[in-house]
């Protein structure tokens, strides 16, 4: 029987944590479904500057990745009960907890486990491991 995960996030300008992230989700089953966060719902900090569509799009083109999919407007568990993972598999320093979340999916009558996935650790000092960093960058050497 096929065993599906789910991964999800913001995506704001990929790098090589979001793929590091992804490729350690896809070796948690045998099929990665990926929920991009909707602009409205990135709340916890800065909006996004790419739009969800392009967001996606890019996501959906990483190897590790089967399908990378909009996330729902205002009920994350929709897209969960839709396509009803083995997994859920939350990033390292995501804010979500998963005891709360496990208990919604047994509320719902939803059989999946909720797994952390590790940090990337950085092969180069000047590697930019996180949106943020990038976009200070940027605007660090081309204000
Ligand atoms: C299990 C799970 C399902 C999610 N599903 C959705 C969704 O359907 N729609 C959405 O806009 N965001 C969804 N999110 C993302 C959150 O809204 C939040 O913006 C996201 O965790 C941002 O994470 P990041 O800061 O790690 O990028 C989901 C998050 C989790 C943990
Ligand atoms: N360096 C990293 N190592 C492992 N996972 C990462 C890394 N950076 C991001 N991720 C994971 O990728 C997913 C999406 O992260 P997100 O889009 O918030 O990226 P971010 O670069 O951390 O953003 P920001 O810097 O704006 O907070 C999350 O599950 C997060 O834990």
């Amino acid at each position: 029987m096929t065993k599906t995960v789910i991964a999800q996030g913001t995506f704001d300008i990929v790098h090589p944590g979001h793929v590091h992230y992804l490729e350690e989700a896809a070796a948690m089953g045998d099929e990665l479904y990926v929920i991009v966060a909707r602009t409205a719902n990135v709340d916890h900090k800065e909006s996004p500057i790419c739009p969800a569509t392009q967001r996606r799009d890019v996501v959906d083109a990483l190897e590790a990745v089967d399908e990378a999919i909009l996330g729902h407007e205002e009920d994350i568990f929709v897209p969960i009960e839709e396509i009803d993972p083995d997994v859920i598999a939350l990033g390292h320093d995501q804010h979500h907890d998963d005891a709360q979340i496990e208990a919604e999916l047994e509320r719902r009558g939803l059989e999946c486990t909720v797994q952390r996935a590790s940090a990337r650790e950085s092969v180069a000092d000047d590697e930019l491991l996180s949106t943020r960093l990038i976009i200070e960058r940027i605007l660090e050497q081309r204000a």
